[in-house]
């Protein structure tokens, strides 16, 4: 579903290759015409950047500012109202001093204004850009298929980019932008700065856009911050389908000893949610599921019925540690996530080194109890989720994410 079949165009080193950007208003569309400009900058080539934003007043301000502080050179005019006649001028200025990369920013309106559209097919008609790219907000959700559509009806949109996925939003929208478009998503923005930009990978953003772990990649890791000695017992209790409380306490307080917190926690349901590249905040989240589980009993902690955690026990709990309710309830939930994974039916112990055998038995059916319900709509329901998995399950790249569960 993230994959239209054809890869998007790149840009070429000693070719002037013109790449416009669109997208609604705020949707970071600026900012990101800096980011992408930094980025190529910083691979070597030549990059220059047009404001052929005339609409809005700062527009021009806020890109020459970005560009100097990238040294980027820039061109815009405060006189100038025509975003055509800017636009032709840039280009034609940079194809001459031989940029490799001349970004285009044009005007970002909303929706229902025809003229925005307008505008931009006369901007992409009278530069010829080699890429058209689609800029839209992460959290915009259902709306991105008809916006993105609205795009791609005026101007040869050839790929997408998802910005703000350092906040709460999953970039579901993406999916959307992707078939109406059919073009691919090239970068994430994560952030307000100029490097707060990622190349698109699809498998942490699928994981994180179904609130789903990689258990495979989890398991594969955790064997690696679980120390030799302690494998054992851990691979038998998961194999008995035994992960208590007092299992997750160990295991996070490997991951804390071994410092890979990034790499195992991006995989877990309740952490891959935290914004990329937020260590803190998931060593904050193991130090703070540690302390709560401190306030348990040895029963609780030794038991493997999430049930037992009535709303007193709860309550006590949050009461020992400081923390609140929902933190508590919180870390159960992400302890019962665990707990479905190691209750896979017919589970074997696996061989040292092939941990992530466990996920293999892992059908569509305990996948769906992950999904959140609109989530699972989307994709076409039980049906589609079974189809979805085997398509992963077939693709080498995503195949270690789910270890083939398709498949079963
Ligand atoms: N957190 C976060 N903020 C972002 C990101 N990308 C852009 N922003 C912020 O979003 C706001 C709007 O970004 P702009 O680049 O001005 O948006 P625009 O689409 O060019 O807006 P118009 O010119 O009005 O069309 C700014 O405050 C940016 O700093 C991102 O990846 N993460």
């Amino acid at each position: 579903m993230m994959d239209p079949g054809k890869p998007s165009f790149t840009p070429k080193k000693g070719k002037s290759c013109v790449v416009m950007f669109v997208g609604l208003q705020g949707s970071g569309k600026t900012t990101t015409c800096t980011k992408y400009a930094y980025y190529h900058q910083k691979k070597g080539f030549k990059s220059a950047l047009v404001c052929a934003d005339t609409f809005r007043a700062g527009a021009f301000d806020q890109l020459k500012q970005n560009a100097t502080k990238a040294k980027i050179p820039f061109y815009g005019s405060y006189m100038e109202s025509d975003p055509v006649k800017i636009a032709v001028e840039g280009v034609d200025r940079f194809k001459k001093e031989n940029n490799d990369l001349i970004i285009v920013d044009t005007s970002g309106r909303h929706m229902q204004e025809a003229a925005l559209f307008e505008e931009m097919r006369q901007v992409s008609e009278a530069t010829k850009p080699d890429l058209v790219i689609f800029v839209m907000d992460g959290s915009i959700g259902q709306m991105a298929f008809a916006q993105s559509q609205a795009f791609k009806q005026s101007v040869p949109v050839g790929a997408v980019i998802v910005t703000k996925m350092d906040g709460h939003a999953k970039g579901g929208g993406a999916l959307s932008a992707v078939a109406a478009t059919k073009s691919p998503v090239i970068f994430i923005g994560t952030g307000e700065h100029m490097d707060e930009f990622e190349v698109f990978d699809v498998k942490p953003f699928v994981s994180r856009l179904l609130g789903m772990s990689d258990w495979s990649g989890f398991m594969d890791k955790i064997q690696e911050v679980v120390p030799t000695e302690q494998q054992p017992e851990l691979l038998q209790k998961l194999s008995e389908g035994s992960f208590t409380l007092r299992l997750m306490y160990k295991q996070f307080h490997n991951i804390l000893k071994q410092g890979s917190i990034g790499q195992v926690c991006s995989m877990l349901p309740g952490f891959s949610a935290e914004p990329v590249g937020h260590e803190k905040v998931r060593e904050a989240k193991i130090k703070r599921y540690l302390t709560m589980m401190d306030s348990m009993t040895n029963a609780e902690l030794d038991s493997t019925n999430p049930k037992i955690f009535n709303d007193s026990r709860a309550l006590r709990i949050a009461r020992g540690s400081g923390r609140s309710i929902r933190d508590v309830m919180e870390m159960l939930e992400e302890y019962k996530g665990l707990t479905i994974c190691c209750k896979m039916k017919g589970l074997k112990i696996p061989k040292k080194g092939d941990m992530s055998a466990l996920s293999r038995n892992m059908n569509a059916q305990h996948m769906s109890k992950f999904l959140p319900p609109q989530m699972l709509k989307m994709i076409g329901g039980m049906e589609g989720l079974q189809s979805l998995m085997k398509q992963m399950g077939s693709k080498d790249k995503m195949g270690g994410m789910f270890g083939g569960v398709g498949d079963k």
